[in-house]
């Protein structure tokens, strides 16, 4: 480099005549052609023909059956053609006479050619030019049961807010709403649901009429067809052979279809074809708000279920947990009326075929504590408890990851790969890299993934009667031991009243912990009164001799505030002594106030920490603080003092004196 004497530089002149020339090998035979490389070109002549190689059709799911002793197999062209109409009737408005013209694939490929169905179920008596209008002259696409890859794409290349982080996992946005609304869930009335479900205070079944629902779903079913595509899921609920249920989602987002693809259970291909009309469907219009003109119409939110006619509407959300939870208050209704106990609870089984059941609110631990590296995973979060034995709901795992750490929770951590949603996270703009700590959209961050991303995952989720029942309560008071060992009526009392502190943002509104009661470890998914839920507790539980404890996995040392949320690790070596049997041959002392029978020793965990009054430095504050949560549950329990619980009046009796004594 040199100066041109003007404090500017430039390359020396002498090396400024350009690049060195290429020295090319001299050949002796100067007829040989120079190619770029030695592969084989391409069979093609032009570039969408090159295109046109890369994805290979699908063969048929299945070859066609061989034909019926009377000749009536069904072709794959007509079975295609059943399945559109199928999705065509679902989508059928209540008051024009046909559904809407639908045609499979992506409306981006225009190569296909569509295949057209439209619905003729609904009074095809009607001249067809009475209701004419646009919406009867386009067409909506529909992406049926898309793979995680095809949904990835569409959700990246249509949905802001879409994006994939750097361990794979397609991160997305759920909207204004981070959180389930409770308040916004609506019931229909009717001459069935009147005398079966419950009703009135402390009901999470809000009421609406028929007529009501009506409007909604037309709402939505109008704003789903009015869109170019719309997303519909054939899934699966509940291991059980015997007691599965079909279900149908149709939503407006790449992100609720991949979501309800790893929650709800993947059929096979051979399934799918004989999958048929779906017992129960969805209509996720959650983009598009409810009118509030509409009676009995709250907030622009609502989530509507017909038990009647087997349909959920939601509108004006689009937290995805709306769709599942809806789901589990559908088999909260129908496993209970096949003497089929419905659980909000995570299931593991030992090496040794012992099943753990783990109930509690969200938050406490389910998901956590489930997930387990010594134990199969069954399921995280519902279960059905027949007499055969349980089995899991659902085909995935929704799991908060707040503060999510390799080290304290590796099986859920690896677990967030490719093909899991991750909800509302924060991750850095360049390596896309998650910072679990980041609360920036909210504190209820999620990870929804198929089961079989855990590694030790039971497949069929199925296994035989519970052999422990571990109630988990985040105790945000710290008065609550670590762990007791209940009888059965205080196993009883404390499912009924379904005690802990609500962490922060599942649902709307709450953004600190607070007490909270709710029934059955899950006041807002039960459809029938909470003692009938009990009642079936206690007589399986009783029949296949299940042990009852008491888990707190929140505060220890003072309250929220003062103290601390007990080490996962000591949680865990809680739970370890009560699969090993170690814990049921301790030995143990009563507490004052609650009556609970609480271990003096247990390996690897402190033993001061056993009893919470040791951990407090300020002894009137924790005796104040447990009278006063004791309290709570008095006043709690009250609601329930006039039932009976089941067929047993000793059982009532017992309930009602297994709770705070004082
Ligand atoms: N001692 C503890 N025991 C259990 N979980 C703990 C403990 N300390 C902290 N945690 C954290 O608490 C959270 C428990 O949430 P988890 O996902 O298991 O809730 P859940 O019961 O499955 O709720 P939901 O029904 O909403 O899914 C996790 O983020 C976990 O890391
Ligand atoms: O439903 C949700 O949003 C998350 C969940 O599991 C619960 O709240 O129990
Ligand atoms: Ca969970
Ligand atoms: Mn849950």
């Amino acid at each position: 480099m040199a100066s041109n004497g003007n404090g500017e530089f430039s390359f020396d002149s002498k090396r400024r005549s350009g690049l060195p020339k290429i020295q090319t090998q001299k050949t002796d035979d100067d007829n040989v052609v120079c190619h770029d490389d030695s592969a084989t070109p391409v069979k093609a002549q032009t570039l969408d023909e090159l295109h046109s190689l890369q994805k290979k059709k699908s063969a048929p799911t299945t070859p066609i059956k061989s034909p019926h002793a009377f000749g009536v197999a069904v072709s794959e062209e007509e079975r295609q053609k059943q399945q559109l109409q199928s999705i065509s009737a679902s989508l059928a408005s209540l008051t024009r006479e046909t559904g809407p013209k639908v045609v499979k694939g992506d409306p981006a490929r225009q190569a296909e050619t569509p295949k057209v169905a439209q619905s003729h179920a609904t009074h095809h008596h009607h001249a067809p030019t009475l209701n004419i209008s646009d919406s009867a002259l386009k067409f909506t696409h529909i992406l049926y049961n898309l793979s995680p890859a095809e949904l990835y794409e569409q959700a990246i290349k249509y949905e802001k807010g879409s994006f994939i982080t750097s361990s794979g996992a397609l991160a997305t946005l759920s909207g204004a709403k981070t959180g389930r609304s409770p308040r916004d869930k609506r019931v229909v009335r009717d001459e069935t649901t009147e005398k079966d479900l419950w009703w009135g205070k402390g009901s999470p079944n809000i009421e609406m009429d028929e007529q009501t629902f009506l409007i909604n779903r037309e709402r939505a079913v109008d704003y789903l067809c009015s869109l170019e595509k719309v997303y519909v899921n054939d899934q699966f609920l509940n291991w059980d052979p015997n007691n599965r249920i079909k279900v149908r989602i149709v939503s407006a987002r790449a992100y609720h279809s991949l979501f309800m693809h790893n929650m709800c259970i993947r059929p096979t291909a051979e399934e799918l074809e004989e999958f048929g009309t779906p017992d129960f469907t969805i209509y996720n219009a959650g983009q598009f708000p409810c009118n509030r003109y509409t009676h009995y119409m709250t907030s622009s939110t609502s989530i509507d279920v017909n038990l009647a006619r087997k349909e959920m509407v939601i509108l004006g959300t689009q937290y995805a947990g709306e769709m599942k939870k809806g789901l589990f208050s559908l088999m909260h209704y129908l496993m209970p009326m096949r003497q089929i106990l419905s659980l909000h609870s995570g299931c593991n089984m030992g090496k040794g075929g012992d099943v753990a059941l783990f109930f509690g609110l969200s938050g406490t631990g389910k998901t956590t504590l489930s997930t387990d590296h010594n134990r199969y995973l069954i399921g995280d979060d519902e279960h059905c408890w027949s007499d055969h034995g349980v089995s899991n709901i659902e085909g995935g795992c929704y799991a908060k990851c707040i503060d999510l750490s390799r080290e304290k929770e590796p099986d859920i951590w690896n677990a967030i790969k490719f093909g899991t949603v991750l909800e509302n996270v924060v991750f850095e703009e360049h390596t896309r890299e998650v910072d679990y700590a980041d609360k920036s959209v909210t504190e209820n961050t999620r990870a929804a993934y198929p089961i079989e991303y855990i590694p030790n995952a039971k497949i069929p989720c199925v296994g035989p009667h519970p052999k422990n029942v571990i109630l988990l309560a985040c105790d945000a008071f710290g008065v609550l031991p670590p762990v007791s060992k209940l009888n059965l009526a205080q196993t009883m009392y404390h499912f009924i009243s379904g005690y802990t502190a609500l962490v922060a943002g599942t649902e709307d509104g709450i953004k600190e912990p607070t007490a909270t009661f709710s029934a059955c470890f899950g006041a807002a998914f039960i459809m029938l009164h909470p003692t009938k839920y009990a009642a079936m507790l206690a007589e399986k539980m009783k029949k296949h001799g299940a042990t009852g404890w008491l888990v707190n996995t929140g505060w220890s040392g003072g309250s929220y505030g003062s103290g601390r949320r007990i080490k996962l690790a000591y949680t865990r070596k809680i739970i370890d002594a009560i699969h090993s049997g170690a814990l049921l041959n301790a030995n143990y002392k009563k507490t004052e106030v609650f009556g609970l029978e609480i271990p003096t020793e247990l390996e690897g965990v402190p033993s001061e920490i056993l009893d919470p009054m040791n951990t407090w430095p300020d002894k009137k504050a924790h005796k104040d603080t447990l009278l006063k949560l004791g309290g709570l549950f008095r006043k709690n329990f009250e609601v329930f003092t006039n039932y009976k619980i089941g067929t047993d009046n000793n059982l009532t009796e017992e309930i009602l004196a297994a709770g705070p004594n004082f």
